[in-house]
């Protein structure tokens, strides 16, 4: 597999090797011993996690407070435009994101670990997103940052998402940063 590094710290693409032939294709998406050697995934996965998203659908920006998740994330139908951002305010990178395109096709998985912001918005008809977890959800945990916060200057491929409520309340980053300093 190739492992490709962001301009986040720790943040990794993965492309895992795809096995063609006359059947189709087999790839292993998840492997504890290779990709603690190769992507440097040194934490236990607890929880895994599917959802289904129609074209335009973001969910995000997510993240765990005090539990924050590591995810592994890859595309099993469809095509979406994924997201990870430092939130945390002592890093050089605070602010800034990482986007990459992870679809059925190019089999591209990213690693995101614990303390980073993550969403996701669908650019196909539909997609089915996958992802592993290091901690356990914990609903009194959650924090959002906005998707369209200026300060984050994210290049979404869409104007009009579709929106959960939840989704829709979350703060910028300067107004969720002067909360977390009191
Ligand atoms: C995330 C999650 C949700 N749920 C439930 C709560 C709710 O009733 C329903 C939908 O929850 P949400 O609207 O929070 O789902 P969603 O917007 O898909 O949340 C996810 O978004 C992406 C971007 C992430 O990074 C994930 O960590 C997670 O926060 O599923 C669980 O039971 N377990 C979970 O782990």
């Amino acid at each position: 597999m190739k492992v490709i590094e962001t301009a986040l710290p720790g943040v990794r693409i993965i492309e895992p090797q795809v096995f063609g032939d006359a059947r189709g294709w087999f790839l292993e998406s998840f492997s504890a011993r290779r990709y603690r050697a190769e992507a440097g995934i040194d934490l236990d996965f607890v929880q895994d996690n599917v959802s289904r998203s129609a074209r335009g659908v973001l969910r995000g920006l997510h993240f765990q407070r005090t539990r924050p998740q590591g995810k592994l994330i890859q595309v099993i139908d469809g095509a979406v435009f994924d997201v990870a951002v430092d939130i945390d305010p002592r890093s050089a990178t605070y602010g800034q994101h990482v986007a990459v395109e992870l679809s059925a096709e190019n089999h591209r998985q990213i690693w995101i670990p614990p303390g980073y912001a993550h969403g996701f918005c669908v650019t196909s008809e539909a997609a089915t997103f996958q992802y592993k977890c290091t901690d356990y959800y914990d609903p009194a945990d959650e924090g959002g940052l906005a998707w369209n916060c200026p300060d984050l200057a994210i290049p979404w491929p869409i104007d009009t998402p579709v929106l959960s409520d939840k989704d829709r309340r979350h703060p910028g980053l300067k107004i969720w940063a002067r909360t977390q300093a009191r």
